[in-house]
């Protein structure tokens, strides 16, 4: 993969986004936060204007955390055609939507698009990069970046290469994303739903087993979260939380105290018939949670909560790399 033409990560100054709904416009906001001259294509009529809604909803939080010197939402550039969204980049960032046939297809036509030793990145939420990356002539610089929403706020992204991802593409992606301001895990294998999205996964699945049995409403469910593990979990990760259950013990006390309850049968991982029902229900819950709040309002809402969070938290303190 890597070719005299591949940009040292720390020298990229041009980045395609190619989809712009939620993640792919969130994509746009971070890296024109941070600097970079940012060209986006999107299929859809009304793509451009609701790309640059979004940009300018975001602006007001990325300006409170502070702009990389030089950052101007003027510096994003709607294309016309894919071609001309990647003709100059160094990066590629794909956020089309999760259909494996489409992103097949997509990322075979971004390979022959994109100039030679590019990284091009998916924000798949779980596809593994190997069934993606079939059609492709070059599929050796190919991998997973899956952000968190909104990739402008949320520093985690997870990278992955499929079997036939070249490993320099993989170590230059995560450096990259490095580089350009988030927390990076990179993982050796292709896990089913990656790290987090498994993790998140579950606990949704217990969430709506709860709901379809009128066991919980859907705000006690977030009520659950946000009143409760959630506010330690921003701190410490699931681990070293239960670590600290166990006392001066830690978690060696924690699992001879605590370990047998893992055979109770709290819960119920098989998913739940997603059906009309229990649609319905999670739907009307989430409107009776908003309050007849908008989701521009919940959105603005959220980014307020996150920087808070981020700067009690010190890690708005923190060197680059950390965000
Ligand atoms: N929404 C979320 O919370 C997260 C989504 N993701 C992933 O990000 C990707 C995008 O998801 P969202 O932004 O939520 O979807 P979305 O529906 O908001 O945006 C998708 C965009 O792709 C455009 N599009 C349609 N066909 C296309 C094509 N052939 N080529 C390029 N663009 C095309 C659409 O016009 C739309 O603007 C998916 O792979 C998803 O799994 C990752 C992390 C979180
Ligand atoms: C709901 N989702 C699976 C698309 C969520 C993600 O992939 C990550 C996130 O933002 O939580």
């Amino acid at each position: 993969m890597n070719t005299p033409e591949t940009t040292p990560p720390e020298n990229v100054r041009r980045v395609a986004c190619v989809g712009a709904g939620v993640i792919g416009g969130g994509w746009v906001a971070h890296f024109l936060a941070r600097g970079y001259d940012v060209t986006a294509w999107d299929p859809a009529p009304d793509a451009e204007h609701k790309l640059r809604r979004l940009v300018d909803a975001a602006w007001p939080a990325l300006t409170s955390l502070g702009l990389a010197e030089g950052a101007s939402a003027d510096r994003l550039t709607v294309a016309a055609t894919l071609e001309l969204a990647v003709a100059e980049a160094e990066f590629v960032q794909e956020s089309a939507p999760e259909k494996l046939d489409l992103k097949r297809d997509l990322l075979a036509r971004l390979d022959a698009a994109t100039p030679p030793g590019v990284v091009i990145a998916s924000s798949t939420s779980g596809y593994p990069m190997t069934d993606m990356q079939t059609a492709a002539a070059d599929p050796s610089r190919l991998v997973v970046g899956h952000p968190f929403n909104p990739p402008y706020l949320i520093p985690l992204v997870e990278v992955v290469g499929g079997e036939r991802t070249d490993a320099a593409a993989v170590a230059w992606a995560s450096r990259f994303y490095e580089v350009a301001g988030k927390s990076v895990i990179t993982m050796d294998d292709e896990i089913p739903g990656f790290i987090a999205n498994r993790l998140q996964e579950a606990l949704w699945r217990e969430a709506l087993h709860m709901v379809a049995n009128g066991e919980a409403t859907v705000r006690d469910i977030d009520l659950s979260i946000t009143e409760g593990p959630g506010l330690r979990w921003a701190v410490m990760g699931p681990m070293l939380t239960f670590a600290l259950a166990g006392g001066e013990g830690g978690m060696a006390h924690m699992l001879d105290h605590f370990g047998p309850s893992l055979k109770s049968p709290w819960t119920r991982l098989e998913a739940p018939e997603l059906d009309k029902e229990l649609y319905d229900a999670v739907v009307a819950g989430c409107e009776e949670a908003a309050d007849g709040r908008s989701i521009a309002d919940l959105v603005a809402e959220r980014d307020r909560g996150v920087i808070d969070v981020l700067r009690a938290t010190g890690r708005l303190d923190r060197e680059e790399g950390t965000r």
